[in-house]
């Protein structure tokens, strides 16, 4: 079925960037076995296999393209095996756009204290039973082929922040070698493999890390060890020094990020896809996004304010309701409530991304930037 069987070089294969005049901002359109998609692109978030309070046909109304999932969470509960026996991830879940898994390192290095990482790979405590589990790159990426994702990513190490010059070398040259046996175990043909960029916020091991998983040939890359609590100027001091090192017809994925100031900075290093679990997350407890900064409509402010939360946002949520009702749901607990404000935070973002690809379409991402910036309160 998959157009790319056995070139799974060419699977994330990236037309020629449209470039604006501008640095490395860049238009791009990327190759998968479920479509042809458009960056800059924001992957909305699903941690088991759901991107939490909407429905697939609610991420395709809203422009989705590609979505992301877990390996951890897979692996533990309901078990890789069980969904490659379902069919695979877009089978189980009924979603036919893109999905791009996660290796499983951020969660078991965010587990804390309960992990230990030798070079073999990382044994860790299961967050739902608590017995002992261990992954590698073998296991996390047969656990990724048998979800079927049409992206997957090596298993590496998200360096923890700050973390000693010494600690970060030893732990980037293991993400190498990492990525080195993420890829031969990767066997599956039209499926992507990406690499993950290291380094800790030190730009000689960025320098290192880029120039190490370029010269091992990933159809795509992600820059991990970011958006881990690092101040913003280091985050984009970082992009600053490995994105140029990176293939210009390759996508780069900044993993974890982020906050439209983020994206738009990220995008203007050259940045084509993020993800991020802000929006669903945020909405949940009622905070919805705009352009001006964060509204939280639960506040009593909003009681009787019968304007929907973005008079020309083209969501579900702002073109049928106002605040006065979305605040009373949620208040009130009703889960709706939750839904209407993931659906306007998940469309905001998705349709910010698309606004940034018109604006280095039409050449006029730096006024753009300019604009968005001047008016958004971080
Ligand atoms: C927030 N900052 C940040 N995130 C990061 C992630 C996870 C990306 N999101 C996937 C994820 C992570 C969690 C939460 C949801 C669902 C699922 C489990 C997959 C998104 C990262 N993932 C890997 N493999 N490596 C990193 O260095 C890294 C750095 C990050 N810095
Ligand atoms: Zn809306």
């Amino acid at each position: 079925t998959c157009a790319f069987a056995g070139q799974k070089k060419v699977l994330a294969a990236y037309e020629e960037a449209v470039k604006c005049g501008y640095s490395g901002a860049r238009a791009g359109r990327l190759h998968t076995p479920h479509g042809v998609f458009d960056t800059p692109m924001f992957m909305p978030v699903g941690t088991q296999a759901t991107v939490k309070a909407v429905s697939p046909r609610e991420l395709k109304e809203m422009g989705a393209q590609i979505i992301l999932s877990n390996t951890y969470h897979l692996y533990l509960r309901p078990g890789t095996e069980l969904v490659a026996e379902a069919g695979g991830l877009h089978r189980f879940m009924d979603w036919d756009g893109g999905i791009l898994t996660d290796s499983g390192g951020f969660q078991v290095f965010s587990l804390g204290p309960l992990r230990k990482i030798t070079e073999e790979g990382a044994a860790f405590r299961s967050h739902i039973d608590g017995s002992t589990q261990f992954l590698s790159p073998e296991i996390a990426i047969k656990a990724q082929m048998n979800l079927g994702a049409d992206i997957i990513m090596a298993f590496d190490e998200c360096i923890p922040y700050p973390a000693e010059y010494q600690y970060a070398k030893l732990s980037t040259e293991r993400t190498t070698r990492w990525a080195e046996r993420s890829q031969k175990a990767h066997t599956r043909s039209g499926q992507a493999l990406f690499a993950i960029v290291q380094g800790g916020m030190y730009q000689d091991l960025r320098r290192v890390s880029a120039n190490d998983l370029v010269s091992l040939d990933f159809p795509g890359y992600g820059i991990g060890g970011l958006s881990v609590g690092e101040p913003k100027p280091v985050m984009y001091e970082m992009l600053e020094q490995t994105v140029p090192l990176l293939p210009e017809n390759k996508p780069r994925y900044l993993m974890g990020v982020g906050t439209p100031d983020c994206l738009v900075e990220a995008v203007r290093y050259g940045i084509d896809m993020f993800d991020c679990v802000f929006p669903t997350r945020v909405a949940r407890n009622g905070t919805a996004m705009t352009k001006s900064g964060r509204l939280v409509v639960k506040n009593a402010a909003y009681a009787k304010d019968f304007l929907p939360i973005d008079e020309n946002c083209g969501c579900y949520a702002c073109q049928n309701f106002s605040r006065a009702y979305i605040r009373h749901l949620l208040k009130a607990d009703e889960i709706f409530g939750l839904r209407l404000t993931t659906i306007h935070n998940l469309y905001f973002l998705l349709d910010f991304t698309k606004k940034m690809r018109q604006a280095i379409l039409e050449d006029r991402f730096l006024s753009f930037r300019e604009e968005f910036l001047a008016q958004y309160c971080k």
